[in-house]
């Protein structure tokens, strides 16, 4: 199953640089595993804020639930998802 995730990332302006170099740094790391599984299909950063378009694919609503749920970032974000489905429309082979 696809879902289009939309995540606007708000951290805390008194939060220790050291703390957020780790988050950042485990959040990039668990994204590009999930990405090497195929599981998180695209990332697309948002220019002009912390924020990004990504595409997942996985088997349920449960195991998206479960990912944005590890996600060491997640505490600080705003996230909106939309599941998707192919459209009879399209052309391309590789969007269901
Ligand atoms: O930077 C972001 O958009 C937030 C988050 C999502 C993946 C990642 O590495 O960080």
């Amino acid at each position: 199953m696809l879902y289009h995730v939309r995540m606007d990332v708000v951290i805390p302006s008194d939060m220790d640089a050291e703390t957020l170099a780790k988050l950042k740094a485990d959040e990039k790391a668990l994204s590009q595993q999930l990405q090497a599984e195929g599981k998180w299909r695209h990332i697309w950063r948002l220019a002009g804020e912390y924020a990004n378009f990504s595409i997942f694919d996985v088997e349920s609503h449960e195991a998206l639930h479960d990912i944005m749920m590890s996600l060491p970032l997640y505490p600080y974000m705003q996230v909106d998802v939309t599941p998707l489905l192919r459209h009879p429309s399209s052309i391309r082979s590789d969007d269901s």
